[in-house]
């Protein structure tokens, strides 16, 4: 077996960011790529982690200030060398716990350990300018061009900053960006299949895990003190998930009942499915269709991991569902491929993979599902229709479109099932969550009915 090379956090972080940018790979894969493939002790992997994530989030805030201190255009900088300014400049900017004199020595060394160490001296001189202009340095008028400024000061693409200018008003598209670039928080739900939240919430104390009950869902929890959740048997047995609380609660809204014939149109890798069958009390029968086999199989897993046997599973593209399967389903959730802007708390490089167009083509595949998936649910019927993102072209505009070529299909009042303190928040067609508002992830959930 050939030993596994021992790199520290900054080199990894070099090596996973320059996947990402190379390759186009997911920061969480080309991340954990690294890690298996090399040798860190614990401490020198959670600052990795800490230290890509924080550059994808803050890359464009962090260009902004290399310019600044190093009078360069970023293109006109050396990759490698570019990569390793943000590393040191996020450092020096975003993290508190690292000494300046020490992130300005690791980012030199980590030059010098590459192929471009003729540049460490233009390194030392550029993160000593940091270090000296740090509190001085300009930022794009607020007043005058303020989507330029939140855009920088924020690192949000100006597109996506222009759109929430336009659609939340100055105040309130700060509080958002804002609210993107906080830690989201870890939730869980109970598997009230197999134990109560008490119980859980015990029997995760014990394993060193604190968690609080959620406010939002009753079997959900909020975790004051993390572990290594996936590793523990409360969670190999089954007796809890990771899941959002949003999440929680779109399942919540559907409100399936014993017995009940449901669909889920994009169910992988399980998360509602799941819960839905725990909804159901594991009575009933939930056809879960997903167009990626691979991801079907996420779905069994988590299945079998929660004692859940009333789902089968089909390899199906959801805007067929009326071709194969012709039956009708009491209750529908679709909870649809999508932008993902309301969850860039947890996946930051989804702000930079999306495009303006990406909007556009997603909102036609979803009209073409929820009129799919309509076609399909019973008179009397329920429909939820759920996206982690708050784009019109894709929520309130997607129902807007099926109610106004569907008779039959009406809004359902959701505010029932939601917390007291949101049901001001629902319109016509569904509520929109806000991590700046409600504190969970962004979501968008509609209850519809058939007549
Ligand atoms: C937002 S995710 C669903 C998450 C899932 N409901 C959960 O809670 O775990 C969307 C899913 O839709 C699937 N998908 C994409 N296009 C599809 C299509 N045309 N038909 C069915 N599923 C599709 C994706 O593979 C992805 O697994």
């Amino acid at each position: 077996m050939t030993r596994k090379r021992k790199i520290d956090a900054r080199e990894a972080s070099l090596l996973a960011l320059q996947r990402v940018e190379a390759d186009d790979a997911y920061v969480n894969l080309a991340l954990d790529e690294v890690l298996s493939s090399h040798s860190l002790d614990p401490r020198d992997k959670r600052l990795a982690a800490e230290i890509t994530y924080g550059v994808i989030t803050y890359k464009l805030t962090l260009d902004w200030l290399i310019e600044k201190v190093s009078g360069r255009p970023i293109k006109k900088l050396d990759k490698p060398i570019h990569q390793i300014l943000r590393i040191g400049f996020y450092q020096l900017f975003y993290l508190d716990r690292v000494p300046p004199a020490a992130a300005v020595h690791a980012t030199v060394e980590l030059v010098k350990k590459g192929k471009k160490r003729g540049l460490a001296p233009f390194v030392n001189g550029v993160m000593r300018g940091a270090l000296r202009k740090k509190d001085h340095l300009p930022w794009p008028d607020k007043k005058k061009d303020s989507a330029n400024y939140l855009s920088v000061r924020y690192s949000h693409p100006l597109w996506l900053v222009r759109r929430w200018l336009n659609r939340y008003g100055p105040e309130e598209a700060e509080k958002l960006v804002a609210a993107n670039n906080q830690a989201a928080p870890l939730s869980i739900r109970v598997n009230t299949l197999r134990t109560d939240r008490d119980t859980l919430l015990s029997e995760l104390t014990a394993a060193g895990v604190e968690a609080v009950p959620s406010t939002v869902v009753p079997e959900g929890a909020l975790l004051t003190r993390s572990g290594r959740l996936t590793e523990l048997a409360p969670y190999r047995e089954g007796r809890f998930q990771v899941q959002g609380e949003s999440a929680m609660l779109t399942s919540r809204v559907l409100d399936p009942q014993a017995g009940d014939a449901v669909l889920d149109g994009c169910s992988a890798p399980g998360g509602k499915t799941t819960h839905l069958a725990q909804l159901m009390n594991n009575s009933g029968d939930i056809l879960a269709l997903d167009i990626h086999p691979h991801r079907l199989e996420l779905v069994k897993a988590n299945c079998r991991r929660m004692g859940v046997d009333i789902v089968r599973t089909q390899c199906l593209d959801a805007r067929e569902i009326a071709k194969e399967n012709p039956d009708s389903f009491d209750c529908i959730l679709l909870d649809v491929p999508c932008s993902g802007f309301g969850v860039i708390r947890r996946k930051p490089d989804l702000k930079w993979r999306r495009s303006e167009d990406d909007i556009r083509k997603l909102a036609h595949v979803q009209c073409d599902m929820l009129k799919a998936a309509a076609a399909v649910l019973k008179p009397g019927g329920t429909l939820v229709y759920s996206t982690c993102t708050n784009e019109p072209e894709e929520t309130d505009e997607v129902v807007e479109e099926l109610l106004k070529n569907q008779d039959d299909m009406v809004p359902d009042d959701l505010r029932p099932y939601l917390p007291q303190d949101w049901q001001q928040d629902a319109g016509k067609t569904g509520i929109h969550l806000l991590p700046h508002i409600h504190g969970v992830d962004g979501f968008f959930i509609s209850r519809l009915k058939k007549i």
